[in-house]
């Protein structure tokens, strides 16, 4: 008829939801070893990149990207917090909006690692 309405989905809920989730609160990524549940749109548990006609898409792109860049990231550099954070004392509150964020940001203080260094010389 004509009519537009715009829907927003409170996906931060949904990954929250204790009906679908074990432990939901904790950060368990192994949680999906061994589980069919992935994220393109066919489980609506899991949702990051929407679902149905107007799911994103960029999905392919961002699958690909995701792991080059982070793989990239972590294999040329040693990764630190600044002083005097540990992984257990870092600031974990959150920045509620359309998306959610981290209240403090997150400093890692990169270092060229050994192994990219022995790549280097490889070259040579
Ligand atoms: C990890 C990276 C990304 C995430 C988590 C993400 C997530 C999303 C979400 C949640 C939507 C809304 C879906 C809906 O309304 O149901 C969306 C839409 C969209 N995204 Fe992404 N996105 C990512 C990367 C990208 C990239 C790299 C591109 C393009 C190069 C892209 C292009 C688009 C486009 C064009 C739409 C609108 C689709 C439409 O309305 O038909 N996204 N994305």
């Amino acid at each position: 008829n004509g009519i537009a309405t715009n829907h927003i989905v409170n996906v931060w809920a949904v990954g929250r939801d204790k009906e679908c989730w074990d432990d939901p609160f904790s950060f368990n990524p192994e949680r999906f070893l061994g589980s069919n549940i992935d994220y393109k749109g066919q489980h609506f548990e899991l949702i990051p990149f929407g679902a149905g006609r107007n799911m994103c898409a960029g999905l392919p792109l961002g699958h690909r990207m995701l792991h080059l860049v982070l793989g990239s990231l972590i294999h040329q550099f040693d990764w630190e917090l600044e002083n005097p954070i540990k992984p257990n004392s870092i600031d974990m509150s959150e920045r509620m909006g359309v998306t959610v964020g981290k209240l403090e940001a997150l400093k890692a203080v990169p270092t060229k690692s050994v192994a990219s260094k022995q790549d280097l010389s490889q070259n040579i």
